[in-house]
């Protein structure tokens, strides 16, 4: 390896902060995205066991076929991993399969941000433009089956509009009124028990409705569960709290779980859950201009998908930790388009 080439890789601690597979997710969407090299090492650090599961490695290959890159250290339990971009190179349809029940939308983080920016469909801009979502863009995504834990065996399409120019930058500052919590969810215990638990942290019960749903048994591998629950506020926020049962697990816990996760997604009075909140920042960087995100505490994901972001792309990212249950995110995005590649 020659020095210069040496020199414009950049060197990533895997084990920064969250040290998880997130950190990896982050740094290989954007090593594609913006044709820069990248080594990791200490991936996974923070894990037991470290370094790479099966799902990891679907998800960093499905990236190198997207963007034509050379990998090394790319396999289970690997601690170290190089991933060096070429050229995006796509073919109409792209699929991958951690072959595990490794979750779909985690294959989704890696491949999502390359796949909005490629050049290939630009028939879809008028589409995009006019979409109601927060960055002005639509996917879909269609659940064909779902895999439970341990067997996995779930299916995905997930169709994303290609776009020509930068994202809009966001501005969520004001959550706005709840107008109801909708959920979907299977057994009438886990139903019962998280009205029970909404209602008992002030949420009126003429706002809640929750359906339950029972999956045909052709839709679906293995046997299990869960529930979603979510409050859509009149300025167009989504907050969410979700579960899913095991075996281990009563239903009654699970109803619960998924209430106290809305409830303290909806305390702290953010635009944004815990969740979306680390899985935006790699779009706030990308998106053309100044956003800025109301939300709760910050988490050490987002924490970790900043850094990232920041090492990576230049974007600058600032911070006011207001008190202990609410932060502002602000950032001046880098205007990334397919050209800038
Ligand atoms: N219940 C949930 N609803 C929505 N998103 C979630 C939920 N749980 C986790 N996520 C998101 O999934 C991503 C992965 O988080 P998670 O903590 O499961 O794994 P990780 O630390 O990134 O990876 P690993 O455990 O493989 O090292 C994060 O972006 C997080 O916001």
């Amino acid at each position: 390896m020659t020095s210069s080439i040496a020199q414009s890789i950049v060197q990533i601690d895997g084990s920064f902060c969250e040290g998880g597979g997130q950190l990896l997710r982050n740094a290989v969407a954007l090593s594609a995205l913006l044709s820069k090299p990248i080594s990791i090492f200490n991936v996974r650090q923070n894990r037991r066991p470290p370094g790479l599961r099966r799902q990891h490695e679907a998800g960093i290959n499905l990236a190198a076929s997207i963007c034509s890159a050379d990998t090394k250290g790319v396999e289970v339990d690997s601690t170290m991993i190089d991933f060096r971009p070429g050229p995006i190179q796509l073919p109409k349809t792209l699929s991958a399969d951690p072959g595990t029940a490794g979750s779909t939308t985690l294959l989704l983080q890696i491949a999502f941000p390359c796949l909005l920016f490629s050049p290939s469909a630009h028939q879809a801009e008028s589409e995009s433009q006019e979409a109601p979502y927060h960055f002005g863009i639509s996917p879909t995504l269609t659940v064909h089956r779902r895999g439970y834990y341990p067997k996995g065996g779930g299916s995905v399409l997930c169709t994303v509009p290609a776009i020509p120019g930068p994202l809009f930058p966001v501005v969520l500052t004001e959550r706005g009124e709840v107008n109801c919590d909708p959920g979907e969810c299977p057994p009438q215990r886990m139903v019962s028990d998280a009205h029970r638990t909404l209602v008992a942290s002030g949420i009126p019960a003429r706002k809640i409705s929750i359906t339950a749903v029972r999956e045909r048994d052709q839709d679906v591998v293995g046997a299990g569960g869960g529930i979603l629950l979510w409050a859509e506020t009149d300025k167009g926020c989504l907050i969410a709290g979700s579960a899913v049962s095991i075996k281990e697990k009563k239903p009654k816990r699970v109803g619960e779980e998924a209430a106290k996760e809305l409830v303290r997604n909806l305390s702290h009075g953010g635009c944004v859950d815990e969740y979306l909140q680390d899985q935006m920042i790699i779009f706030l960087a990308l998106a053309q201009g100044t956003s800025i995100v109301k939300t709760g505490p910050l988490t050490d994901h987002t924490r970790t998908a900043i850094h990232i972001a920041q090492r990576m792309t230049g974007a600058r990212f600032h911070l006011d930790e207001n008190g202990p249950d609410s932060t502002t995110i602000t950032c001046e995005g880098i205007g990334f388009t397919p050209s800038s590649r």
